[in-house]
């Protein structure tokens, strides 16, 4: 009896979806996966950069510069080129009709001692991944950012947010997301070596496989380190996808309600300003520099004080190696140890090797050999 409530009692979980029992995948799940991975490569195959050339667009290929860079994107008249003409010394025209910027406008920020490339863009509207306006040349920039600074019209609802995330997901930008940590090798034999080092719930060895038929893969290793999704196998398969940090801000919040600004702040990866009146651009700054990973190293030598003006600009994770090529390259090959104060450390000072990994505002003196 008791048996008996128990089974109908997984069946009902199982059928409500609310219980994932192995080998029990739908045909529907296998279909779609397929389908999936037939659009994804339908749409590589659009994106990838026509024979022609000269898709570019004059006025978009702008030289990378400074520590960092970051793209504008936004609907027409959101007050990009606003934010540029007040946190930079550029002006870009702005104006309330839309299109004002039709090209790509950079600028840089300075901020604590770095100097961060923000490039104004023309406004982007759906469909912009197909070709609409300059849809695709801004797209294009985008991708070689740092940061992707999403701009919004906080009168406006939440309806461009979700389409502009459309169009960037449409060719391939991920944004606020990590890699799926898949190991993915093509293999010339041996077939298809499928391992996981964790339960699977969302595929199986079949599904995997049938996605990989779809790209004529047949020998192959596979192995999933988290749980990952059929979107996120087609996402490493097809390799040219792009992992982006985006800070959402909210512009014209003087003209709404308090409280919905409020509302909107607390959003994760968000930042509310007023560029007209020139309101938190200072915390957006702050948001903008934890997003770009950037980190602070002081220079010190024997018996001076530290570096202070001359800061090394430096990614988070960086290691006493990186330091070193950034001083100079050669200087890695006569390193003998490094002495670090800073947060670290255990102890302040310490000696450290080349591999120890460096903190924001560490004080470093580099030995040689
Ligand atoms: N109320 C209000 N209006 C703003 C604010 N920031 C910008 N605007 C206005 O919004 C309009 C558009 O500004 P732009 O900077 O030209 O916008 P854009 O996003 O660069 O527009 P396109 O280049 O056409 O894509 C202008 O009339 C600005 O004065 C703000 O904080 N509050
Ligand atoms: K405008
Ligand atoms: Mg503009």
């Amino acid at each position: 009896m008791r048996k008996v409530q128990v089974s109908r009692l997984i069946y009902t979980l199982w059928k409500n979806r609310w219980l994932y029992l192995p080998g029990k995948r739908g045909a529907t799940e296998y279909h779609l996966g397929v389908l999936k991975a037939k659009l994804a490569k339908y749409r590589s195959e659009l994106l990838a950069p026509s024979k022609k050339g000269g898709d570019k667009g004059e006025g978009f290929d702008v030289l990378k510069s400074g520590d960092a860079r970051v793209a504008l994107i936004g609907f027409p008249s959101v007050g990009k080129s606003t934010l540029l003409s007040t946190i930079t010394t550029t002006q870009s025209e702005c104006a309330s009709y839309e299109f004002t910027t039709l090209t790509c406008i950079p600028g840089v920020i300075e901020y604590k001692g770095a100097n961060i490339q923000l490039l104004d863009l023309p406004g982007i509207i759906e469909g912009a991944a197909q070709g609409k306006g300059r849809g695709r040349q801004v797209i294009a920039v985008a991708r070689t950012a740092d940061v992707v600074l999403m701009m919004l019209d906080a009168t406006k609802g939440d309806v461009q947010r979700g389409l502009l995330e459309a169009e960037l997901e449409a060719v391939g930008i991920r944004l606020n997301k990590q890699k799926p940590n898949i190991y993915f090798k093509v293999k010339k034999a041996g077939g298809l070596s499928f391992n996981s080092t964790c339960p699977l719930t969302r595929v199986d060895e079949k599904l995997v496989q049938m996605i990989l038929h779809e790209y004529k893969l047949f020998n192959a290793e596979v192995l999933f380190r988290e749980d990952c999704t059929a979107d996120e196998l087609i996402d490493v398969i097809s390799a040219n996808r792009v992992y982006m940090p985006c800070l959402y801000v909210y512009n014209k919040i003087d003209q709404i309600s308090i409280e919905e600004v409020d509302k909107l702040a607390r959003r994760p990866n968000t930042c509310v300003v007023s560029c007209n009146m020139k309101l938190n651009l200072d915390y957006l700054l702050e948001m903008l520099w934890e997003k770009l990973s950037l980190i602070r190293v002081y220079t010190k030598k024997p018996g001076e004080p530290p570096d202070f003006a001359g800061g090394l600009i430096l990614r988070r994770g960086c290691t006493v190696e990186h330091v070193c090529h950034s001083i100079h390259r050669s200087i890695a090959q006569h390193f003998k140890y490094a002495i670090v104060w800073g947060t670290s450390t255990k102890y302040s000072p310490q000696r450290v090797g080349l591999h120890h990994v460096m903190n924001d505002e560490d004080v470093i003196r580099i030995v040689k050999k």
